[in-house]
């Protein structure tokens, strides 16, 4: 079966310091991989080369068999790979409904989108969808800036799924959530997971949230995999424990 994201020794220096080295890893439709180590090891850089934030000093990246390496966020879009961002893309002044019609535009591509702000553009459908589903009905009038930082995850989450993605890469979800919103968070993803067959990347550093969402977990150190497998093995992994989870 063709892997829906396979990356093949991606590497990727900034001057000196190489951030990533050499990293290959494939994900299939319906898993949940989560990707842990600790700060500064290279998984934001990581999703940056997938993603075509930037462009992977070596290596390949590939969407469904279809080589992607270097290719712009507005074509991964197209090919049904999403994201969010460690730090919140929300429009604060916007409502929760708006944040998402206009997240739905830029899946579309319509790069002029952010200037010129949300129209309808047939959205607002899936956006309630999406409001109903991530149980954001209270809110969905609201500006995007008084919500908690949690009812903020989850609206950046449901801006991701707004152009119907395969693939989403979820860059911290859990950071700075409650634990009762953190709850509703995973039980959301678990569902869209799911109903939807959504498969996920999850970069998180909450280790229960980790191990309680994910198929499979990947651990990376200084650049390099340390380890990849199921929870259980991940935990008891003593090269891991020595690296990570020990301290
Ligand atoms: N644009 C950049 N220019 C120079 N160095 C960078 C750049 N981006 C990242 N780095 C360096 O690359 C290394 C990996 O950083 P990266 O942000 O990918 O780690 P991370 O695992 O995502 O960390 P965190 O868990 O703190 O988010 C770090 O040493 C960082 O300082």
């Amino acid at each position: 079966m063709t892997a829906i994201l396979d990356v093949r020794d991606v590497k990727k220096s900034f001057g000196g310091i190489t951030a990533v080295n050499g990293v290959s890893f494939d994900v299939q439709e319906g898993e949940i991989l989560g990707l842990i180590g600790p700060n500064g090891c290279g998984k934001s850089t990581l999703f940056n080369c997938i993603l075509g934030q930037l462009v992977p000093s070596a290596g390949e990246v590939r969407v469904d068999g279809k080589l992607v390496t270097g290719q712009r966020p507005s074509e991964l879009n197209r090919l049904g790979v999403s994201r969010t961002f460690q730090l919140l893309q929300v429009f604060p002044k916007l409502s929760v409904r708006d944040n998402l019609i206009l997240a739905g535009q830029e899946h579309r591509g319509s790069m002029l989108s952010r200037l010129l702000g949300p129209s309808d553009a047939g959205l607002t459908t899936t956006a309630d969808q999406m409001i109903g589903f991530f149980k954001l009905e209270h809110l969905a009038n609201e500006p995007a800036g008084g919500l908690s930082c949690g009812q903020q995850k989850l609206l950046d989450a449901a801006m991701a799924f707004m152009g119907g993605p395969r693939l989403v890469l979820l860059d911290e979800p859990a950071g700075g959530v409650n634990p009762t919103m953190l709850g509703d968070l995973k039980e959301r993803l678990i569902a869209i997971n799911r109903e939807r067959r959504a498969t996920f990347v999850v970069i998180e550093h909450n280790m229960e949230f980790v191990m309680s969402l994910c198929s499979r977990v990947m651990v990376m150190a200084e650049g390099k995999v340390l380890a990849i497998g199921k929870p259980d093995e991940i935990r008891a992994n003593p090269a891991v424990i020595e690296a990570y989870l020990g301290h």
